[in-house]
């Protein structure tokens, strides 16, 4: 019999997008309730109960009152997509590539938390840096970001889409996050293995789907002898062995005018880059996904897949 999946929030815009790479296949069962009934508590917990996986893509609090409902149910595991559950230790992170035993973790996992967007660019350029010994204790990190205007879900994509919306935001570019407090720095700090919190500045453009995320970084004040090219290596050797992030060769890099927000628009792929002079004393490291490829979407069906073969 085919697992069954049910889709909590599968009419928001990242349910869509789970449904869109799920449709055609015939190795699941998908569960479903009708648009009009998305928030009937009772026929919500009784579609969680019936699940083999539930994908949970809903508010944090929702989320938090989903994980409720089967939490006494041991047939049914969970893939959250909320923030919610992600630095909590009795989940598995939902980044298959971070580590090389996080794949198994999450194929083993009941309960799996998807990784937000920005902090799987982030998480991605940093972690092999810190596992390799080549960024310091007590570095001050920051993070500056780009994301698609859909990273804010059904109601900033009203906002920017329509012109009559009531808080229509008519900026092509606009930054956010401004008093530095952004609910994705404690999953940077925690899965980027850092010791000190990083300063995070989102902004979003007038572009649907894509992100780029960067992390600049002075040579100088990394581990003594540190290069483009040793940082590079780093993250081609943390990377090896699997297709789903790509470290982009030096001289492609150096070849490249400039960096295209949604060049992976509709992708499920990450690509890494090492920006920089060769010789110089400044690198730039930079993240380019879809938000919701990714960066939400594609990971939570990559997870169910790690899960489903377990
Ligand atoms: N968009 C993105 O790029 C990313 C999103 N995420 C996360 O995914 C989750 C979903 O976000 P997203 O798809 O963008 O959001 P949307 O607002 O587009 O969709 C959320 C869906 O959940 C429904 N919902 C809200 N509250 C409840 C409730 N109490 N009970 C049942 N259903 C409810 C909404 O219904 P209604 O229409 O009635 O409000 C809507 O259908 C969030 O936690 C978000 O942070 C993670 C990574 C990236
Ligand atoms: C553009 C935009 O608004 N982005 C969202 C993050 C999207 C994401 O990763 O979602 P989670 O809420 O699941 O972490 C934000 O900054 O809150």
């Amino acid at each position: 019999m085919a697992p069954k999946i049910f889709i909590d929030g599968e009419h928001g815009t990242t349910g869509l997008q789970i449904r869109t790479r799920m449709a055609g296949r015939r190795d699941v069962e998908l569960l479903s309730i009708p648009e009009a009934e998305r928030r009937n508590a009772a026929m919500r917990e009784d579609m969680l109960n019936s699940a083999d996986i539930a994908i949970l893509c809903l508010p944090d609090d929702a989320s938090k009152e989903a994980v409720q409902m089967v939490s006494a149910n041991n047939n049914v595991r969970v893939i959250d997509t909320s923030t919610a559950f992600r630095v909590n230790p009795g989940w598995a992170y939902g980044f298959a590539e971070m580590d090389k035993e996080q794949a198994g973790k999450i194929a083993s996992a009941r309960f799996v938390a998807n990784p937000g967007c920005y902090p799987t660019g982030a998480v991605g350029l940093i972690r092999p840096l810190r596992a390799a010994g080549i960024l310091p204790d007590g570095y001050p990190v920051t993070v500056n970001a780009v994301s698609g205007y859909t990273g804010g879900g059904k109601q900033l994509i009203a906002q920017m889409e329509n012109p009559d919306h009531p808080d229509a935001i008519s900026a092509p570019h606009f930054l956010y996050g401004l008093p530095l407090t952004h609910k994705h720095v404690p999953e940077m700090t925690v899965h980027g293995l850092l010791d000190r919190a990083p300063i995070f500045s989102p902004s979003v453009g007038k572009f649907a789907q894509g992100m780029i995320v960067q992390v600049p970084l002075h040579l100088g004040d990394l581990a003594e002898g540190t290069t483009m090219e040793s940082i590079h290596a780093a993250l081609v050797a943390h990377y090896t062995g699997q297709d789903i992030v790509t470290v982009v060769p030096l001289a492609e890099s150096k070849a490249l005018p400039r960096v295209n927000a949604v060049e992976l628009e509709g992708k499920d792929t990450m690509k890494l880059f090492v920006f920089g002079t060769p010789g110089g004393s400044q690198v730039n490291l930079v993240a380019l996904l879809d938000n919701l490829g990714k960066g939400a979407s594609g990971a939570a069906v990559q997870n169910m897949d790690l899960m489903l073969a377990s």
